[in-house]
């Protein structure tokens, strides 16, 4: 079975994968893969540079993320051309690491992108961690320290909560505890899963 996890930025997937992860499924994160396709050294980073110039490396020659996320937070244009490097590999890594799953597998891809890029069809069920935006902007601003301003251009470069809610098939609200959190997704794995 293959399940699609999506949600706003800092809504929560990643604690809903290590839960999920625990509780025996496969979780592809993509967020992780969009790390490795543009490691030092790789065709992605290769790339990055010819289009962005060497400005957005930092000095140990890896792709400098905060700089990088400055400028393509800010104009929709340069993000998608980001987006058309990154995308088509984090793609072909996760139908490779897919492809190894057994029959009987619950596999989980955690796509922060799901909804925007259209793939709600490519899955048997679509996981959808769902928060106010006034909790997401809350979340990154205190556990990542980042500007007001910063999260929200984050935010406007998102499908909206009402278009993710509208691809689920199964919600998970996250604006409990940690502790709500683990029952919800375990409740959720059980009726994916029938067990
Ligand atoms: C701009 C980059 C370098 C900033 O790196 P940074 O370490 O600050 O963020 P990180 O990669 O951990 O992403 C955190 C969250 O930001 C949001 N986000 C990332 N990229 C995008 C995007 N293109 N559009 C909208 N939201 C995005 C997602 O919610 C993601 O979970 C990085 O996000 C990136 O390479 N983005 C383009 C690739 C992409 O689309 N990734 C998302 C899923 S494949
Ligand atoms: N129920 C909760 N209560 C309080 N804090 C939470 C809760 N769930 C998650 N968090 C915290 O909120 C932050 C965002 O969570 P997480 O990293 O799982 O989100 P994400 O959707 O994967 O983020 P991103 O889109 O940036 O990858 C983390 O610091 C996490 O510990």
């Amino acid at each position: 079975m293959h399940v699609g996890l999506t949600g706003g930025v800092a809504s929560g997937k990643s604690t809903v994968s290590a839960i999920l992860a625990e509780l025996g499924a496969i979780v592809i994160d993509s967020d992780l893969l969009a790390r490795e396709v543009v490691a030092p050294g790789s065709e992605g980073l290769a790339e990055i540079v010819e289009i962005f110039g060497r400005g957005v490396l930092g000095d140990d020659g890896a792709l400098d993320r905060p700089a990088m996320g400055a400028i393509v937070f800010a104009d929709e244009a340069k993000r998608r051309q980001l987006e058309a490097v990154i995308h088509p590999r984090v793609g072909a890594r996760a139908l490779e690491i897919a492809a190894a799953a057994g029959a009987d597998d619950v596999v989980v891809h955690d796509i922060p992108l799901l909804v925007e890029t259209g793939q709600e069809a490519n899955f048997d069920a679509v996981i959808v961690v769902d928060v106010p935006e006034e909790v997401q902007v809350e979340r990154m601003i205190t556990n990542r320290q980042m500007a007001e301003a910063d999260a929200l251009a984050r935010i406007a470069a998102q499908a909206t909560r009402e278009q993710r809610r509208a691809a689920a098939t199964h919600l998970i609200d996250n604006t409990g505890t940690h502790e709500d959190l683990r029952h919800r997704v375990a409740e959720v794995l059980a009726e994916l899963t029938g067990r």
